[in-house]
């Protein structure tokens, strides 16, 4: 089975599915580390991410940035000294995708 980290995201259109709640509840199996929010009626996933300086969590803002653009798939990102908070989510769907969970998984990839 192949592993969120390796697969693509898919365009995500007006009419793209949001994940049901089964499949929500694998989806986060798979990524132990993140939080499920609701922030207006949207559902998101969220992680924050430590580090040692502001300069290390801006290292890795860009990092993420870089993925975000290859993917065409872009998070809510809140970069303070030391730490990093992430946020998943669909905008044209206003909710979660599968997308949003791969990209989660690739996120955590940045920090191998
Ligand atoms: C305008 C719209 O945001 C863009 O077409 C793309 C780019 N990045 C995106 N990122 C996220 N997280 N959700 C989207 O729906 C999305 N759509």
């Amino acid at each position: 089975m192949t592993v969120l980290s390796e697969m693509k995201c898919e365009a995500c259109q007006a009419d793209a599915p949001k994940v049901t709640d089964q499949e929500l509840a694998e989806l986060v199996r798979m990524i132990p580390d993140w939080g499920v929010e609701v922030r207006d009626g949207i559902m998101q996933l969220e992680r924050v991410y430590k580090f040692k300086n502001f300069k290390l969590a801006m290292a890795f803002t860009n990092k993420l940035a870089d993925l975000a653009e290859a993917e065409f798939h872009h998070p809510g990102i809140l970069t303070e000294w030391g730490k990093v908070t992430v946020t998943w989510w669909s905008h044209s769907i206003k909710g979660l995708h599968k997308n949003d969970f791969i990209m989660a998984a690739k996120t955590d990839q940045l920090l191998d």
